[in-house]
Formats: structure tokens, C-alpha cells, sequence
């Protein structure tokens, strides 16, 4: 018995303490790819808000919501019952209990998840999903999306904001389309982010104790040693 209690309160000794890392930013900045990495190298779970924000809206699409409808996704937006798994090598999203990971990346999706990210039923809503996860995340949790050092989590240990020039993030979202048009994936991409920064209720932006980072000229692997860094230096000062 004395034995479990010693060798619990040594592993206790030597864990790192739990981090909450807020990684913020527009589309094609590197978020989800330099969270996903972060957590996995660090050993912390990771949570891809924009997915669940592409999953009610997919939900929506699926079930008849006349999306350009706020009032309609308002009373909808209870409806679907969403499970995001925070492994950071394998990230999981459901829709009552249903794969969401392919279909909530759809064009159609991507077109219209920002009317209904924008509805403040719905924030209220992931926010609180995004809280009790983050909450549950024993040795800490990367979190992405546009409001996370804001809103969502504004005591987080360590915010990051990416930033990157719209022709750099458009190149790198075209990249990932085999055939895609340059110019409409920029102006698509320049459209979300004015909609996402527009909104009333939590819109897409950064936090003043966030620390910025342009990605536009740095590799991924450089922004991920650059978010591991300072990561490590607010686990050091713990
Ligand atoms: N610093 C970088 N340099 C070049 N390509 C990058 C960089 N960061 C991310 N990428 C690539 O850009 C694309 C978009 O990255 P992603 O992480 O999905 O961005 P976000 O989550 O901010 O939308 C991915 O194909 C990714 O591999
Ligand atoms: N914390 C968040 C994350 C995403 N979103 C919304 O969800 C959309 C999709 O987010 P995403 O992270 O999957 O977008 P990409 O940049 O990866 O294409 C955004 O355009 C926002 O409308 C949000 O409102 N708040």
C-alpha cells in the first residue's frame, strides 16, 4: 500500500504540470497542423474547434436548417450531440455517434460553417463543450481555432496567435486540393476571415497577452519548435 502511495506521489513529482495552450488564428496559418504536433510531441490532448464548428453545420445541412436563417440554427443548434477525441495522432470528430471527419470538410461546408458559427446559440453551446474538455484534460490540452485565448479559455497558460499573408495561406490551402483555382481559393479564404472577424459574439481575434507569430516565411517544423519552446519556458516557470 505505502509502496503505490510512494511511487503515485513520485510520478506526481516529476509529471510536468498540466498546460492549456490557446493557438489562434485565420484559416491557413498552420493551427491545426502545429497543434496536432505541439500536443503530440508534449504528450497533451488536442481539440480542433473549427471541426466541431464544420460538424453542426454539416449537421444542419444534413437536417433541413435553412442556414441563412439565424433564428432557425438558434432552435436547431441543441439538436446534434457531438464528440470530439483529443488524441493529437489520431483526432476523431462524431455527430450522433456517425464519423464526421470527411464530410465536415466539404466546400459546401466550408462556405457556410461561418453563418452559423456566428450565432451566439451556438457558441454558448460549443463553448461549453470546449471547457468541460479542456477541463478533463489531465496532463493539458492544445486548443485551436479564433477565439480560444479570448473567450473560450482566457486563462490559458500560453496563447499563440499565427498570422500569414493572404497569398501564403491561399497557396497552402490550394495545395491540399489537387486542381484548385488559386485566385477563388484566396478570395473564398479572404471572405470566411472578414465574416469570422466580423461577427458580433466572439469573433476572430487576437488576445492582448497572446504571443504572435508570423508563419509566412517559416517552415511548419519551424513554427512547432518556435510554439514547443514557449511552451516548454511556461512549464519551466510553473
Ligand atoms: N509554415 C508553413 N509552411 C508551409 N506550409 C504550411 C505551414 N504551416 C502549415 N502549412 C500547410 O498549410 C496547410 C494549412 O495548414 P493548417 O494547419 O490546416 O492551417 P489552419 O489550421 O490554420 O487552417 C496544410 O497543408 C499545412 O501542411
Ligand atoms: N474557435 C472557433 C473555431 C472555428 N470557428 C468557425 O469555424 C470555421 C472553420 O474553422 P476551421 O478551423 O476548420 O477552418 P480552417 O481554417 O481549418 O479552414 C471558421 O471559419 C469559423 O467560422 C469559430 O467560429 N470559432
Amino acid at each position: 500500500m505505502s509502496t503505490t502511495v510512494e511511487t503515485v506521489s513520485a510520478a506526481a513529482r516529476t509529471a510536468p504540470p498540466a498546460v492549456i495552450v490557446a493557438i489562434d488564428g485565420p484559416s491557413g496559418t498552420g493551427k491545426s497542423s502545429t497543434s496536432k504536433a505541439v500536443a503530440a510531441q508534449l504528450g497533451l490532448s488536442y481539440l480542433d474547434t473549427g471541426a466541431q464548428y464544420r460538424a453542426i453545420t454539416w449537421w444542419m445541412l444534413n437536417n433541413g436548417v435553412d442556414v441563412g436563417d439565424p433564428a432557425e440554427i438558434a432552435t436547431a443548434a441543441a439538436k446534434p450531440v457531438i464528440v470530439s477525441g483529443t488524441d493529437p495522432t489520431a483526432p476523431t470528430i462524431t455527430v450522433d455517434g456517425e464519423d464526421a471527419s470527411g464530410p465536415i470538410r466539404t466546400q459546401e461546408v466550408t462556405s457556410k460553417v461561418s453563418a452559423v458559427s456566428a450565432v451566439p446559440e451556438v457558441r454558448t453551446l460549443i463553448t461549453g463543450l470546449q471547457r468541460s474538455i479542456a477541463a478533463g484534460a489531465e496532463r493539458g490540452i492544445v486548443v485551436e481555432g479564433r477565439d480560444i485565448g479570448t473567450t473560450v479559455l482566457p486563462d490559458a497558460d500560453i496563447k499563440i496567435f499565427l498570422t500569414a499573408s493572404p497569398e501564403a495561406r491561399a497557396a497552402r490551402r490550394s495545395g491540399e486540393v489537387k486542381g484548385s483555382d488559386l485566385a477563388a481559393t484566396k478570395e473564398a479564404l479572404i471572405k470566411r476571415d472578414a465574416a469570422d472577424s466580423g461577427r458580433k459574439t466572439s469573433p476572430l481575434a487576437k488576445a492582448a497577452d497572446a504571443v504572435e507569430v508570423d508563419t509566412t516565411e517559416l517552415t511548419l517544423a519551424q513554427v512547432i519548435e518556435c510554439v514547443v519552446t514557449l511552451v516548454g519556458e511556461k512549464q519551466a516557470a510553473k
